[in-house]
């Protein structure tokens, strides 16, 4: 089985990935890691090399290999996984899929840390960031809300955050 945890960035899918494997077992794959690894470049020099149609299509063979997997996996998107081609219909028939909401407040909060790592946001101001999210946000909730499960985040410990997951899909 795999579980997929999608949402918008600094939403807490790496983070959350992580506890969660550990608690159940599984393996881990972060989709954002796996890119770099093969490809042996970080995501911003991905953007800066090659340009984001590039990286949304290498984003998209990654997905599709390792959806395959007959493995128990906990398999943490990029943000805009869901966003592109037919991805989004891929993840859902393929996986258990689970939307870690959370506020713009909160997002800009966990962003504004560290854009550095984030070609989407890394030349926006501190002062532009929330509307940007907002934007932003909005556009893609129309994908991210088509995920089997949702779990809010905000105002909540990593761990009780898995536990409602590990909850929802019975484990
Ligand atoms: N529930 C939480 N409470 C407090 N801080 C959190 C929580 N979840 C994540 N964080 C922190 O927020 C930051 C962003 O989290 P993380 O890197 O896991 O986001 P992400 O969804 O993987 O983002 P991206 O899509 O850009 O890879 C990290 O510093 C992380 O430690
Ligand atoms: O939200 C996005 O489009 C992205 C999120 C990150 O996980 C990376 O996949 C990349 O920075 C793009
Ligand atoms: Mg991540």
């Amino acid at each position: 089985m795999v579980i997929s945890l999608i949402g918008y960035m600094g939403c807490g899918k790496s983070h959350i990935s992580k506890i969660l494997s550990d608690k159940i077992n599984f393996r881990l794959i972060d989709l954002d890691k796996e890119i770099s690894r093969r490809n042996k470049l970080t995501i911003p020099e991905i953007f800066e090399k090659k340009g984001e149609i590039q990286f949304r299509k290498l984003e998209r063979e990654a997905l599709e290999e390792i959806l395959a997997s007959e493995e128990n996996v906990v398999l943490s998107l990029g943000g805009g996984t869901p966003v592109y081609y037919n991805n989004m219909e891929l993840i859902n028939l393929n996986s258990k899929s689970i939307f870690l909401r959370a506020s713009v407040n909160t997002l800009f909060e966990r962003l504004s840390k560290q854009k550095e790592k984030r070609p989407l946001i890394a030349n926006i101001s501190d002062e532009d960031l929330p509307e940007f999210i907002a934007k932003h946000l909005f556009e893609r909730n129309v994908f991210y809300s088509k995920a089997q499960f949702s779990v809010n985040t905000d105002s909540r410990t990593p761990e009780d955050i898995v536990q409602e997951i590990v909850e929802k899909l019975y484990l």
